[in-house]
């Protein structure tokens, strides 16, 4: 027990050194120091960092040349020190943190050792109680023989175990207690390690800090510096501005002395455009007021001068319209050119290309024709020939095609054998178009030309007639056969129902015109060339106008008709559709022979009826109607007798007057209406009576501007005419006389 008590007793103090050892380290108090001295260091940082900045910005403002280079470039120098420092810091910030985790761990330990010294220092203390105990048991007297007898008692023996079992616990106790000492001291050491290293750690870093404080206070030391010479530079530069700013200040001031007398005139000036100005509304007041009576004087002149010149304007219209008709009797409202069509390319190279035609030099009206060896002379009011051009024909036409703006009726007919030209002279070509396309594209420009006194309407319809059928090249249905039919409102006017009427608007409409009629036309047969030679095309321009300053209307309307070929296909043995073909050509050019046979011969009635053609164009071919026939010939030797029909029909057709057969004809036949405007008196202008107007929407169809009323037994006449053939009706008639 003594051994043991000893042992206990040097296990406490050790246990106390050990505690004196561990109670009060340097280590935690250099870390606290550590840790104030990191914290001031980043006060000091921070406010130097600022102080720089302000004194930055305070040299910045001062210096006047803050876009200088030199000085930007020092001030970024600066920035990137300032930076650099900032990041040591950090890193040392960060490497005191890691120090602080250590000493965490550190103390964690000594709490431990501190929890083990506890429990030592209980069981110690345990210890301590035993040893009273034995000190106690010591001190009771002694008891050896009773002891021996009490040894070898019951008691004693169970107090001997007992202590022993004791003794065994606390040698137990004993050794662990040794084992956490010898832990604790291996701890101790490893503390003492981890201290010296932090300490040598801490040491390193005062250093470094002590390097970058140094060198921070190197760099405020030269900031300082800068500082102060940009202030300098800044405050030389001011002084010389300042004293710029003095000299230009005098010599503003002088320039003030000088302008004050300036300033005193304008404001003179000023004070009387006042005055001025507010006498101005009087003065204007008064100016309008005579400008005003002025105008109204003028107006009133001018207005009396206008009704003057619209009375002499009037008065001069009726004497044009008069002198126009004049002209027109003199010349015969019947005229008739003829065009002699040039040799082509591939006749030019057979034996065939030798012209028996030839031209007078002297005069443009006559044509010679040698034919089986007697030379014959054909006089017609113009001759073209085959070299004419399109421009030189339409020149001889454009009078007659502009007189239906006036509102006469007009009618050009091209006539001919096949192959003539016909077609070439009424439509043209696509590059160097006919009659058709020029006279509208002429009757369009002329009426643009007259607004806005005039306000015209064109119209056009284009109708083909085959095989004594009407069709309406213009429609939606071209296939759709059209009727003349007797208007059933009792003015005694013919009518075309479902005729198609466009309006032209503008050239480009006149060229859809053409084209949807080209191709309706195309679309209703298989060969365009050899039914277009089997039948009549007619192009129908209407011209309304209105004489917005008069109040007059005209109407007047030109049609332009290519016929068929002339030739006599029916002697040529013709069957079947061939044969209806050519008898209904023959009816219709017939019935056009004897139109303008009984209009010659001032036959009291004359036979519109007896075809679909001469029906339609009644109101051109009657009256005061202007009409033109040009005659189209072939130069070919094997087309000779035809080209001598054609020009002998020609001659006999020129003959024709038409104005005087007109007034019995139109007793006749056309008792209701007049295609020829009204000569009015001198002071009244002409006014055309107007049929009833053509609308294109109209469902009734278009209207004839005349009528016509043939006696039954005049047609029947006509219609045995037709029927016993009017091949022979031509040629006896007008043809072979
Ligand atoms: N003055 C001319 N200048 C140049 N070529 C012409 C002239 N006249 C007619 N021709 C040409 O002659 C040919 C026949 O002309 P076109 O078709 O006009 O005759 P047509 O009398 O209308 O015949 P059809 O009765 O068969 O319709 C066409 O190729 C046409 O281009």
């Amino acid at each position: 027990n003594a051994e043991l008590e000893e042992k206990l007793l040097d296990q406490t103090q050790e246990v106390e050194r050990l505690r004196s050892e561990l109670g009060a380290t340097d280590l935690e108090k250099q870390l606290e120091l550590l840790v104030v001295e990191n914290e001031r260091l980043k006060q000091e940082l921070k406010s130097c960092k600022t102080s720089e900045l302000q004194s930055l910005d305070a040299a910045a403002e001062t210096c006047s040349c803050n876009h200088c280079p030199h000085s930007q470039n020092q001030a970024r120098q600066r920035e990137r020190r300032l930076a650099e420092l900032e990041r040591e810091l950090l890193e040392k910030t960060a490497k005191v943190e890691t120090l602080h985790r250590q000493l965490d761990e550190s103390t964690r330990c000594l709490d431990d050792s501190r929890r083990k010294l506890d429990a030592e220092h209980k069981l110690s203390l345990r210890l301590h109680e035993c040893e009273e105990e034995l000190a106690r048991q010591a001190s009771t007297p002694p008891r050896y023989v009773t002891q021996t007898v009490e040894v070898e008692s019951a008691d004693s023996q169970k107090a001997v175990a007992e202590m022993q079992s004791k003794n065994a616990i606390l040698q137990e106790q004993l050794t662990v207690q040794r084992q956490l000492l010898r832990e604790l001291e291996t701890q101790l050491h490893e503390s003492q390690r981890t201290c010296a290293q932090l300490r040598t750690q801490i040491l390193v870093y005062e250093g470094e800090m002590e390097r970058a404080q140094g060198q921070l206070e190197a760099e405020m030391q030269n900031l300082e510096e800068e500082k102060n010479r940009v202030i300098e530079e800044a405050f030389i530069r001011a002084e010389s501005e300042m004293k710029a700013v003095h000299e230009n200040l005098a010599g503003v001031r002088m320039n003030l002395l000088s302008l004050q007398p300036a300033l005193r005139t304008l404001t003179c000036d000023y004070n009387c455009l006042k005055r001025q100005v507010q006498e101005f509304p009087f003065m204007l007041d008064k100016a309008i007021t005579e400008a005003k009576q002025e105008i109204c004087q003028v107006i009133s002149e001018v207005s009396s001068t206008n009704q003057e010149l619209l009375r002499k304007y009037k008065r001069e219209m009726n004497l044009r319209k008069k002198c126009h008709n004049e002209l027109v009797r003199l010349k015969g409202n019947i005229r008739v050119f003829c065009r002699v069509r040039p040799v082509s390319q591939e006749e030019q190279d057979s034996a065939d290309a030798k012209t028996m035609l030839s031209f007078d030099s002297d005069d443009d009206a006559i044509l010679y024709l040698s034919n089986k060896g007697k030379i014959m002379t054909f006089e017609l009011d113009k001759v073209f020939p085959p070299h004419a051009t399109q421009e030189e024909v339409f020149q001889e036409v454009q009078s007659l095609v502009t007189s239906c703006i006036d509102g006469f009726n007009v009618c050009i007919f091209a006539y001919g054998q096949t192959g003539s030209g016909k077609t070439y002279t009424m439509e043209g070509v696509a590059d160097d178009p006919g009659i058709n396309q020029r006279a509208l594209r002429l009757l369009f420009s002329e009426v643009t030309d007259k607004a806005p006194d005039w306000d015209y309407k064109i119209t056009v319809s284009m109708v083909e007639i085959y095989n004594e059928t009407l069709r309406n090249l213009l429609g939606d249905t071209p296939t759709e056969k059209l009727d003349i039919k007797m208007n059933p409102d009792g003015s005694g006017q013919l009518y075309v129902p479902g005729l198609t009427e466009f309006t032209v608007q503008s050239p480009e409409d006149i060229n859809r015109v053409f084209e949807l009629g080209h191709m309706n036309r195309a679309t209703a047969c298989t060969n365009l060339n050899e039914h277009s030679s089997r039948s009549h095309a007619l192009l129908i321009i209407t011209v309304c106008g209105f004489n917005t300053a008069t109040g007059n209307r005209t109407q007047g309307k030109l049609n332009l008709v290519d016929l068929a070929g002339s030739e006599r296909i029916g002697k040529s043995g013709a069957e079947g559709s061939r044969l209806r073909e050519a008898q209904c050509i023959n009816k219709s050019l017939s019935a056009l022979g004897d139109v303008i046979n009984a209009l010659r011969s001032k036959h009291a009635h004359v036979p519109f009826r007896n075809s679909r053609l001469t029906y339609l164009l009644q109101d051109s071919l009657s009256g005061d109607s202007k009409t033109l026939m040009m005659v189209q010939v072939s130069p070919l030797p094997s087309n000779m007798s035809e080209s001598v029909c054609s020009l002998k029909f020609a001659q006999r057709v020129r003959s024709v007057e038409l104005s005087s057969a007109s007034s019995s004809s139109r007793r006749h036949e056309n008792s209701s209406t007049s295609s020829s405007p009204t000569h009015d008196s001198l002071d009244s202008p002409p006014v055309t009576p107007v049929p009833l107007p053509i609308s294109r929407a109209s469902s009734a169809g278009s209207t004839l501007s005349s009528a016509s009323r043939t006696p039954s037994s005049s047609r029947r006449r006509s219609q045995s005419q037709l029927s016993t053939g009017t091949l022979r009706t031509l040629r006896g008639g007008l043809w072979e006389t």
